[in-house]
């Protein structure tokens, strides 16, 4: 695994080009960087995107706190469906809170919601917990499991999952963009991500193809790539962002991770603009059954209201940056073909999310590939009349409109995001700048994550952290052998680490514990 640990060469150019970058206040082009002009594969550009974006994610904020949007119903312990996964995450921030179901409204209540919002048996294919519509990208969660949980109370930020685990997640879902229909260059008999992790073939990275691949690829899979890597940037943006301080004990941005992940690689920033673009083009598209929807969340008919205009605000926005033609995607030949493949793809990315070891992760990666998914559906399967919210009322489950919007506001969380670091970037002398990029050739997988773990130092007599994972553990077992295998194998974990740990804080060698893979 030590095969991980690659130093990152920085290069100071790219990386000045992102952080000195000016976004712009309105719409004029200017000829400075990356960041200029058109979005490749969309109708719109930086500057466009730039100039709606602070309003965006100042609605989009309020949006996600309200009681429509920040409840999420999901199944974080199904097993994974690919591999034997082992990578459980013991740090703390792993972890999340559900909510109880009495706290939630009734109509969204498991009883209520499997006989009204569930297609009929015969209009899906279900697997057990999940199933996926004919137009659909990813598999929902049927409401036979799983919990509530309020998004706002467990927020995406640095968790301390890393390593291996994390890696294979990565490496199997960039592995997904690979078409069997795709340019003689493209391994054509080579079989499908999936079909090597299940024959044992898994590579680790070394399959990721370099950006200067481009010209060889067919769209769609440049666009598959672009969504997966601005989603990845996306997420990386706000664990930097939201970071744990090793050494104040305090949350706040890291502008070295941030260039390690991001700013060095300057085609992941703009890729979280063509993912922006594509979830604004999205939501502009279905914007009369956003008006439409019933918003009504047992809240008062004032707080149900302003959630109705917030809506009506983002949609305008959205209908003003939102420039992207969809039609130029699977055309031709084999269009049909290409666009299952695209979907079967795109679904095994979600069900790959039950893959990864930290729960609160697993939950913002479910999250996001559902945004994701349902803007791809929004965009390549339905037209017009279906999407009309008078003849096609129950036309999205309220999971897939809460995930769209909780998604798009993390792609305009994550450009609010890149404005603080330039700042940050602004305010460096010289000095500073040269030891923050030096900081940022560091390999970011050897980080020190002790703080944050319950078997370090004084958080392994963290009672209520105990008594938090122990109830998971047991829901867990209730749900089936398998899981409760893993549950006490967890659990065991657990138990060897906090022994350990403890034994190591009682002896001489109590300074802070490295945790490197
Ligand atoms: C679905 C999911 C959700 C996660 N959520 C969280 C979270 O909320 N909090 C948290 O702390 N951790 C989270 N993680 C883990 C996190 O994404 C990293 O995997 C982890 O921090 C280790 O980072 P790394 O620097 O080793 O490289 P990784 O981010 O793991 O990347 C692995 C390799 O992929 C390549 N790569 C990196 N970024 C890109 C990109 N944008 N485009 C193309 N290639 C790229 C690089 O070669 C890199 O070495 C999540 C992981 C997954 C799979």
């Amino acid at each position: 695994s030590s095969s991980f640990l690659t130093k990152e060469v920085v290069n100071e150019n790219q990386v000045q080009d992102v952080l000195e970058h000016q976004p712009a206040k309105d719409s004029t082009c200017r000829q400075d960087t990356t960041l200029t002009g058109p979005i490749e594969t969309t109708l719109c550009d930086y500057e466009t995107v730039e100039s709606v974006n602070e309003e965006l994610f100042t609605n989009l904020s309020e949006l996600v706190k309200t009681p429509f949007f920040k409840y999420f119903r999901a199944d974080l312990y199904r097993d994974c469906p690919f591999w034997e996964e082992h990578g459980f995450c013991m740090n703390r921030e792993c972890g999340i809170t559900t909510v109880d179901e009495s706290e939630i409204p009734e109509k969204w209540r498991a009883a209520a919601l499997s006989k009204v919002e569930l297609p009929s048996e015969e209009q899906r294919e279900t697997l057990p917990g999940c199933y996926y519509r004919d137009s659909d990208y990813c598999y929902l969660d049927d409401m036979t499991e799983g919990d509530y949980i309020d998004l706002s109370a467990n927020p995406e930020r640095f968790t301390g999952y890393i390593g291996p685990s994390a890696h294979r997640i990565w490496s199997s879902i960039y592995q997904e963009n690979c078409f069997g229909l795709d340019d003689a260059q493209d391994e054509l008999s080579a079989p499908s991500g999936m079909a090597y992790i299940m024959t044992g073939r898994y590579r680790a990275l070394s399959f990721l193809k370099p950006a200067s691949d481009e010209g060889q690829q067919c769209l769609e899979k440049r666009v598959y790539y672009k969504i997966i890597s601005g989603l990845h940037a996306s997420i990386s943006t706000h664990i930097c962002a939201e970071y744990f301080n090793q050494t104040t004990g305090e949350w706040g941005p890291n502008l070295p991770c941030f260039i390690n992940r991001v700013a060095n690689h300057p085609e992941r920033l703009q890729y979280i603009y063509f993912n922006n673009v594509l979830l604004l083009r999205a939501v502009s598209r279905i914007a009369p059954y956003l008006s439409a929807y019933d918003y009504c969340s047992s809240g008062t008919h004032e707080e149900d209201q302003r959630t109705l205009d917030v809506v009506t605000k983002v949609v305008g926005l959205a209908t003003e940056a939102g420039k992207f033609d969809e039609s130029v995607l699977f055309r031709g030949e084999n269009a049909n073909v290409l666009k299952e493949e695209f979907k079967q793809h795109f679904r095994n990315v979600s069900r790959i999310m039950d893959c990864v070891g930290c729960d609160k992760c697993r939950l913002w990666g479910k999250v996001q590939t559902t945004g994701v998914a349902t803007a791809l559906k929004i965009l390549f399967e339905l037209d017009e009349k279906t999407l009309d919210p008078r003849s096609n009322s129950n036309l999205l489950q309220r999971s897939e409109v809460v995930a769209l919007m909780q998604t798009l506001h993390r792609f305009t969380e994550s450009l609010h995001f890149v404005g603080l670091f330039r700042e940050m970037w602004a305010a460096a002398d010289r000095e500073d700048e040269e030891r923050i990029l030096k900081e940022a050739e560091r390999p970011d997988t050897a980080r020190n994550v002790s703080h944050l773990s319950p078997i370090a130092g004084k958080e392994h007599t963290d009672v209520d952290y105990f008594y938090s994972r122990s109830s998971e553990w047991i829901n867990a077992c209730r749900r089936g052998t398998l899981g409760c295998v893993s549950a006490l194998v967890e659990g065991l974990r657990w138990v060897w680490s906090a022994c350990n740990s403890a034994f190591k804080v009682s002896g001489k060698d109590s300074g802070p514990e490295r945790v490197e893979f």
